[in-house]
């Protein structure tokens, strides 16, 4: 079995539960608020300007020039993509210029990229990826799921949309072949930090759900 099945195999019961959780199913079937839909892609707009910085580590950290080039425009297609449509997202729902300028990451949020940038900056191109590819290829799974669900919400099926296309589903590809080469290469030791990364970017993801879904706060909240 490669490296990439032995793992996704590991995360399975979290992936399911994240399939299954309401912020999700929500979306399928259109009825998530949409304040809970607002509250996410306001943290997801902070976490993915940091997931874009974690590709573009993968490209500083990689062995030879191809790769970098891969890597750079993981990070570009971030920015132009997924960032673009969360700043359409953010007009159409109404995010004024002072939220953004107020803006403050939920626990969750602050959590999940501080995890992302620890495992990308303590490795090598390999704990990047194992740290990142949760986050294409359960979307990924998602938007193939939820592909002929058909939610009312217009925000919901472009949302869809965007994860459940071919585009997405080859940068998944690659990062996946990437992964698999490196692990191949690797010691034992490796490839269970990396699995480790894996599975608790996996637990961050449904973790991120449930976030938007209780509109987490921190535990004390303070004077703006
Ligand atoms: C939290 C999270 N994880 C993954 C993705 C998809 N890149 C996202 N937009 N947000």
């Amino acid at each position: 079995m490669t490296f990439s099945a032995q793992i996704r195999q590991a995360v399975e019961p979290i992936w399911a539960a994240s399939m299954e959780h309401p912020f999700v199913k929500g979306i399928g079937d259109g009825t998530l608020p949409l304040e809970n839909f607002r509250f996410y892609i306001q943290q997801d707009s902070y976490y993915l300007t940091r997931f874009a910085k974690i590709l573009a580590l993968g490209a500083a950290k990689a062995p030879d020039i191809e790769t970098t080039n891969q890597f750079a425009d993981f990070a570009k297609h971030t920015y132009s993509a997924e960032i673009g449509l969360h700043e359409q997202f953010s007009k159409r729902l109404g995010i004024t210029a002072e939220e953004r300028a107020l803006f403050k990451p939920a626990p969750t949020a602050y959590a999940y990229t501080s995890h992302l940038y620890q495992a990308g900056h303590s490795g090598h191109l390999g704990d990047v990826i194992a740290a990142v590819l949760p986050c294409y290829w359960l979307y990924a799974e998602i938007g193939d799921t939820f592909q002929d669900a058909a939610p009312e919400e217009p925000i919901y099926q472009e949302w869809i949309a965007t994860y459940g296309g071919k585009d997405f589903q080859d940068r998944v590809d690659e990062q996946i072949a990437h992964l698999d080469k490196i692990a191949a290469a690797v010691s034992e030791a490796d490839r269970e930090r990396m699995k480790e990364h894996f599975i608790i970017s996996s637990q961050y993801e449904y973790a991120f759900w449930e976030m938007a879904y209780q509109m987490e706060t921190w535990p004390v909240p303070l004077e703006k």
